[in-house]
């Protein structure tokens, strides 16, 4: 038997050998998917013969592409190209270097990251005159994001045509655009977007690539966006070879935009396809697997499956309750060092995973107290530090002169040329339609440009584009570092942390080159624009790892704590706050995530104390009252309420948490407002209609408000009965106090079927327009359309709606989106407490509740930040400049401790 199909089970030598057609493999925890890929690839390069650059693989991250290429090598040698061994972006990337000049763009293109898109925002700011003080960049990032979410804008910026912006978001997205147009540079949703474009408006160009494309595999499917999706399957039209792994029970990404339903349906969309369940795990004990097992089934949405393991039984879970969050983190340490004492394991073994990265200060610091070394992985983005990007920005300067990196530079070290200087530039060139550099190099003799500072920099840049050619990379970064004055710089700054992280860098790239000599500057650039992971090799040590949930997927570990198992925590406040229902089940998900990345034992920990983001005690995780006691032991002290509680508590912490307590008829009682009846349940917002006598009005309950005691529940026959009289009760309901509003929407209902059809014929044009030559999507987009049109119709919030349908008339899918942010947010800045903030947000954004709640939250970090700042004269210096903006106030803050302000 060759080399690459040994040692495999009979659903992955299934997997390896099913190469033709559409396949599926539903892959669970450690069943050994990344084995499967990997030999697959091989199988079909070595056994069928096929050339690696026939061969699409496709991974979530850099990190999981490296590691795919590195197994592959070994299993057939480095003579083959496995470039297309990579991630959806870096396709793009590939496709595009070698097409975009089919919609006239230059091969060359500058691709951005969000730093990038930051320093086009603050150009723009500059030019319009706005300050963070009106919009954020990260509103704007928002709404670029979103604006960019359909193909729209592609048409614009393709041929740019006079737009009216629409608001101020409106304005500077179509700046933005014209500026990425200027300088040919695409942010990371236009490298799937353009693509997507020009497969759909060249068909040479379309059919070369699915020619190429011979076989296409997809890792960890369920985390694949809609777009991304459509791209491998489109590809896949001529050969017909899509091979998909994934397992829905490990989507962690559905909030920004995976579609799991994807796999899960794939058989419905390819009903040739075949599927194949890899239900073996290899890592972990049967004590840790039944405990993921159990949790996992209580989720509604997910392709049913119990996985199974030979392991040996192993250590029992340990579920442990502290006090405080001090005892939780201390008895982790003790507990780490007593197993390393007794020399079970090594401290690397260790790995502590939490939901949100500000869990880890506790642990940290008993960590540090019992002299446990430890590394936090994916702490800040290696590449987003400040002194990595203005390296970078030279380099790219000296290859591409583009505007973003001489914007970064120019005077980076200070040059002395400020703000005028750069308009002075931007003038110049945005007349000559040329880029910032040459606009500088063509004009340095002129009066206000011929400055020392302006002539240096030109020098220096040319100094370094001669050396380009004759260097090494590596050596090229220390001259440009000693040579810019960069080193000097983060010396004199005090920042030895800056300097440490340089030094990282030049490392990285000395590893770089020993794999591939002649890497060109322009490939390593695109190389590192690419990592959006921490993607330099992790502190390899003996060291107990510490990372959030999410970092950890794909990897595993022989001893693992989750820890901060909270409510509020895991499941995330925030999360069930914007997504409800949907949010729950994945952060059920993720609590499956971290339990089966654990190979020998689990650990789970949870502490009592303050919860500073819901506001209230902490309480055990409701996921921890879903565990049967069989499968664990529970050590810890635990509160009288806490330790029965699961006996007793309501439904929502000891079963699915989303289903209701009560039913349509209960009579309530309710803390503020006295008794209630329970008028409407609506399962999928997680909230009740209730009817209070008191102030004669109906508020809607969320599921989880703990205020509610049940008076007089109503029996099914009562409901029986009840249904007959229901059209009559909401009749008279409706009569006392919506007669008008009543009357309206009969009227409506009636009129429905006439205006349905201008609606259809609407919503047809929109689609049409949306994807003009893809029949597909058009009827794909019509239908949600349609949907999303009579949920708007039905809505209640009539001040919500408008803001919804005033952002966006035609388009109901986002009306709905909006909407359902708007009155999450609306219903939030009902309940904040700090009344300052609250007017403040309220002034900034007085129709955008969304909005209101983002101000509100920035407003609060940067308050907090303000109180703990170390410097209190600067800090007062700040507020006195800043009085009302507390954003503002750290910015400038942080000015006056760099010495950028005096
Ligand atoms: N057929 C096999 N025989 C023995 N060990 C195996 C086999 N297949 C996989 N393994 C081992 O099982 C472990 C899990 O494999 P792998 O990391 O590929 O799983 P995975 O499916 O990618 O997991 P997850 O989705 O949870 O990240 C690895 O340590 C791997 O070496």
């Amino acid at each position: 038997m060759e080399k690459h199909i040994k040692n495999l089970n009979e659903q992955q030598l299934e997997a390896v050998t099913s190469t033709e057609g559409y396949v599926r493999v539903i892959a669970g925890a450690g069943s050994g998917k990344t084995k499967a890929l990997t030999s697959r690839y091989a199988y079909i390069v070595e056994t069928l013969g096929i050339s690696a650059s026939n061969i699409l693989c496709v991974t979530f991250t850099n990190k999981a592409s490296r590691e795919m290429r590195l197994r592959v090598k070994k299993l057939i040698g480095d003579q083959h190209d496995l470039s297309y061994i990579t991630t959806y972006h870096g396709f793009c990337v590939r496709v595009l270097r070698e097409d975009i000049n089919k919609i006239g763009y230059p091969k060359n293109f500058v691709i951005m990251d969000v730093e990038d898109q930051k320093t086009i925002l603050r150009d723009i700011y500059n030019e319009f005159g706005i300050t963070s003080k009106l919009i954020t960049f990260k509103q704007v990032l928002r709404h670029i994001s979103r604006r960019k979410s359909s193909q729209e804008y592609l048409d614009y910026i393709i041929n740019p045509t006079k737009k009216e912006p629409k608001n101020d978001l409106d304005k500077i997205f179509y700046r933005y655009l014209q500026k990425q147009q200027r300088n040919f540079a695409l942010d990371f949703d236009d490298l799937i977007n353009f693509t997507l474009y020009i497969f759909l408006t060249d068909k040479v160009v379309f059919e070369k690539w699915k020619q190429r494309l011979h076989y296409i595999q997809v890792d960890e499917m369920q985390d694949s966006s809609e777009k991304q999706f459509r791209l491998v399957s489109m590809l896949s039209e001529t050969h017909k070879n899509l091979f998909v792994v994934g397992d829905p029970d490990q989507t962690i990404y559905e909030w920004r935009g995976a579609r799991p339903e994807f796999l899960v349906d794939f058989n419905q969309q390819f009903p040739s396809s075949k599927t194949i369940l890899m239900n073996q795990n290899y890592r972990s004990t049967p004590n840790i697997l039944t405990l993921g097992n159990h949790i996992i089934k209580n989720n509604k949405v997910r392709v049913d499956k119990d996985m199974f393991t030979q392991n040996p039984q192993g250590v029992e879970v340990v579920h442990f309750h502290a006090k405080n969050e001090s005892e939780e983190g201390n008895w982790i340490a003790e507990e780490i060092s007593r197993l390393v004492s007794k020399e079970v394991c090594n401290f690397s073994d260790f790995a502590i995973l939490y939901r949100a990265n500000h869990i880890s200060r506790s642990i940290e610091q008993a960590l540090v107290k019992k002299n446990i070394p430890y590394t936090i992985f994916g702490g800040i983005r290696f590449f987003e530090r400040k002194e990595i990007k203005d390296i970078l920005s030279y380099l790219r300067m000296v290859e591409f002169e583009d505007d973003i990196s001489f914007l970064r530079i120019i005077n980076t070290p200070s040059r002395g040329l400020g703000k005028k200087f750069i308009e002075e530039v931007s003038m110049i060139a945005e007349n000559d339609n040329i880029s910032l550099y040459s606009a500088l190099q063509k004009n340095i003799a002129s009066d206000g440009l011929n400055r020392k500072g302006a002539k240096d920099f030109i020098d220096l840049i040319e100094e370094f584009q001669k050396l380009r050619s004759k260097k090494k990379i590596s050596d090229l970064i220390k001259i440009i570092l000693d040579q810019s004055g960069l080193t000097e710089l983060f010396r004199t700054d005090g920042d030895t942390d800056r300097l440490d992280n340089l030094i990282e860098l030049q490392n990285s790239i000395i590893a770089f080159e020993s794999e591939d000599e002649d890497i060109s500057l322009d490939e390593f650039l695109q190389e590192i624009t690419l990592y959006s992971d921490v993607d330099l090799e992790e502190d390899q040590g003996d060291k107990v790892k510490l990372m959030t949930i999410h970092t950890s997927k794909g990897l595993e570990f022989p001893f693992v704590f989750l820890c901060g198992f909270n409510e509020g925590i895991l499941p995330s406040a925030m999360s069930i706050k914007e997504r409800r229902a949907k949010a729950i089940e994945e952060e059920r998900r993720l609590t499956y995530v971290a339990i089966t990345r654990a190979e020998k034992a689990l650990y789970l920990t949870e502490s009592e104390g303050y919860n500073f983001s819901t506001g209230q005690n902490k309480q055990p995780s409701r996921f921890l009252f879903e565990i049967n006691e069989n499968f664990l032991v529970r050590k810890g002290e635990f509160r009288k309420d806490v330790d029965d509680s699961h006996l007793r508590m309501p439904s929502r912490l000891t079963g699915i948490p989303i289903d209701q307590e009560f039913k349509v008829g209960d009579i309530i009682e309710h803390k503020v407002w006295d008794e209630g009846e329970v008028i409407e349940v609506n399962r999928e917002k997680g909230e009740y209609l209730i009817y209070f006598s008191l102030i004669d009005s109906k508020k809607p309950i969320n599921f989880e408000f703990k205020g509610l005691t049940l008076i007089e529940s109503k029996t099914s026959e009562d409901i029986v009965e009840d249904t007959a009289e229901e059209v009559t009760i909401k009749k008279s309901d409706s009569e006392i106090s919506e007669t008008e509003d009543l009357a309206k929407s009969l009227q409506k209902e009636n009129d429905f079927k006439s205006i349905e059809s201008d609606i259809r014929a609407q919503i047809r044009q929109f689609a049409s327009k949306e994807y003009p030559k893809d029949k597909e999507m058009q009827d794909y987009v019509f239908s949600n359309q349609l949907e999303d049109f009579k949920f708007m119709d039905n809505v209640k919030d009539k001040q919500v709606k408008n803001i919804a349908i005033k952002d966006w008339p035609e388009d109901f899918t986002m009306q709905k989106h909006v909407y359902e942010k708007n009155i999450v947010s609306k219903n939030f800045m009902k309940n904040v407490s700090d009344k300052k903030l609250n007017k403040y947000a309220k002034k900034e954004w007085p129709s955008d509740f969304t909005m209101q709640q983002h101000v509100y939250e920035e407003q609060l970090e940067a308050k907090n930040q303000m109180i703990e700042f170390e410097h209190r004269d600067f800090a007062k210096r700040a507020e006195e400049e800043w009085p009302e903006d507390f954003k503002m106030q750290v910015y400038f803050y942080e000015k006056l401790v760099s010495g950028e302000e005096k």
